[in-house]
């Protein structure tokens, strides 16, 4: 067996005096797409938070390909291959989509050649064609490619994604599970943070479920989708036939 990519271990973490996270572990294994899921305001957040080091860990270890990265701060991860796709998108409403994207190609890895912006742009269809659109003017299945490319053009090893899927129509939430699809086969290792369940276990390798700060629950995606006790405990979801 080989070390996973990236190994989360006793996680403890918040926000001034407020602890969030109360000791979580995790893996995520090279190649994979691995999901955390868990009601609102778990941590789930919070935890990728932590392990991009924009909120800084009380105690714990982010293990990340071999090196300790539990201090290192959100530029320093993105050095080392970590790209975060926040939620809400957070795509500059101003700039062109090519500037955006050109605006991930500033971090990232130092030591490989990144793709080069029109190379990103490129591969989503969607964006293509509105190289020069503001930001403001896409739509949110488009703004949420954006934000992909953005942080892809960095060229992660590990990409996070915080619900990229929120607030999208269905047809435009297939495209976005279809793309994660996609970078996964192209070798990009995933941990997906996801409120569509079925999104969820039907991306993912592996699933983690998330209560109160703490991993409840974790296995296999498809053993998880038949563990209906379990769903309806941490989620309070029962996945139609
Ligand atoms: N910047 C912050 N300052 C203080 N408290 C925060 C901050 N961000 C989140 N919290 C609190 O931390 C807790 C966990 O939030 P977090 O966003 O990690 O949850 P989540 O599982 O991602 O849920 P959601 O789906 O609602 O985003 C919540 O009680 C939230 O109010």
């Amino acid at each position: 067996m080989t070390d996973p990519l990236l190994s989360v271990r006793d996680l403890v973490s918040g926000y001034g005096s407020t602890r969030v996270l109360q000791g979580v572990n995790l893996d995520v294994d090279k190649g994979s797409v691995v999901t955390l899921i868990g009601r609102n305001g778990v941590g789930k957040t919070t935890t990728l938070r932590s392990i991009l080091g924009s909120v800084k860990p009380t105690s714990g270890t982010v293990t990340f390909d071999g090196n300790d990265i539990t201090e290192l701060s959100p530029e320093k991860t993105a050095q080392a291959g970590i790209a975060l796709v926040p939620e809400e998108r957070r795509v500059f409403p101003g700039l062109t989509v090519r500037e955006n994207v050109e605006i991930g190609r500033i971090g990232g890895r130092r030591d490989i050649e990144k793709p080069s912006v029109d190379e990103i742009i490129d591969e989503f269809e969607n964006l293509a064609r509105h190289h020069e659109s503001r930001g403001a003017n896409l739509s949110g299945g488009e703004q949420q490619m954006l934000a992909i490319a953005r942080a892809l053009v960095s060229a992660p090893d590990l990409l996070m994604l915080d619900e990229p899927t929120e607030g999208l129509a269905p047809s435009i939430v297939k495209q976005v599970q279809r793309k994660i699809t996609e970078l996964n086969d192209e070798g990009v290792t995933i941990l997906l943070v996801e409120q569509n369940v079925q999104v969820a276990l039907d991306a993912a390798d592996y699933v983690y479920i998330l209560d109160k700060g703490q991993v409840v629950h974790e296995g296999p995606a498809d053993e998880v989708a038949e563990s209906e006790e379990v769903l309806d405990r941490y989620l309070g979801v029962s996945l139609a036939e």
